[in-house]
């Protein structure tokens, strides 16, 4: 998976807007109409990631899918003063106009895991899920931008990627599988190790989302601090490696990283 294909959500608006004029966020009248379309809103990362985009100036109207409590979480999220528009939608009936005009897609349906499982241990639910989202998303938006939360990411990107390959809408520069967490991770614990504040590092962090295949660069990492054996960079590159597995331990059941996620 190339590292250049792993972005956030918000970098994915971002870029959807890089081609308006640049406007001030005053008056949201000004701000380009933008469809947000979160399948799996109701679960522990839909939930406040469905929050961060309700609270998003950059989106106009805002679509919460999932299997069950959607009506609910939309309810809730509905209520806040900010411009998205929230609609809710519940079962695979209204999967496709809950997509319908989106811009941006972003997944987190799926299950978690649960302690002494790896990531691929989810693959036989999470492979289907993805398989039925992706196939609606090339019917309904095959424009849209998908940013994949599901896990294992480093295997529901390519299956969303030959799902829409075989209908004809795959576009390498709209699929994103979503890392962000391990570069948040390696930030703060590089910025904790070199006495740095956590807000002004930047760590890059290449390859895919687990185990091993999560390469955090702290030899480039930015700006330096306090001197890092090469000990110190095992460790940390370990524990950004598990840094997932740190989180489902220590909910002891009761998922993975939801809150640091959305
Ligand atoms: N990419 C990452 O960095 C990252 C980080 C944390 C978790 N995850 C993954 O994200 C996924 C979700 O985690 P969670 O903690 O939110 O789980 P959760 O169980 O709390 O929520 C998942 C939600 O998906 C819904 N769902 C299930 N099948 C669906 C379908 N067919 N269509 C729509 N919705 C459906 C469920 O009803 C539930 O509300 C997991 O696979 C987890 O491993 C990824
Ligand atoms: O580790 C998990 O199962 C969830 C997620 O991929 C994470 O990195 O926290």
């Amino acid at each position: 998976m190339r590292a250049s294909l792993l972005r956030s959500a918000g970098e994915a608006l971002r870029r959807t807007s890089s081609s308006a004029p640049r406007r001030s966020y005053a008056s949201s009248a000004a701000v380009p109409e933008r469809k947000v379309a979160v399948l799996g809103a109701a679960g522990g990362i839909g939930q406040p990631l469905s929050l961060l985009m309700k609270l998003n100036p950059l989106v106009s109207r805002l679509a919460l899918y999932d299997i069950a409590g959607t009506p609910g979480v939309a309810a809730d999220v509905s209520h806040i003063n900010t411009r998205a528009e929230v609609a809710g939608y519940m079962t695979e009936e209204q999967l496709g106009q809950a997509l319908e005009g989106s811009d941006v897609v972003i997944i987190p349906a799926g299950v978690p895991r649960k302690p002494g499982m790896t990531r691929d241990d989810l693959f036989n639910i999470n492979a289907g899920i993805v398989k039925t989202l992706s196939t609606a998303i090339s019917k309904y938006c095959p424009n849209a931008i998908v940013n994949m939360i599901s896990n294992p990411v480093n295997s529901t990107v390519p299956i969303a990627a030959e799902v829409f390959k075989k209908a004809g809408t795959y576009d390498e520069k709209k699929l994103f599988g979503v890392t962000t967490l391990d570069v948040l991770r390696a930030k703060t614990f590089y910025a904790g190790k070199a006495g740095l504040p956590a807000a002004d590092v930047n760590v890059p962090v290449v390859g895919g989302h687990a185990g091993i295949t999560i390469l955090p660069l702290f030899s480039q990492a930015t700006p330096t601090g306090n001197a890092l054996s090469s000990d110190d960079i095992k460790a940390l590159t370990k524990r950004t490696q598990d840094g997932g597995t740190e989180v489902v331990e220590a909910k002891a059941g009761k998922g993975s990283a939801t809150l640091s996620m959305a």
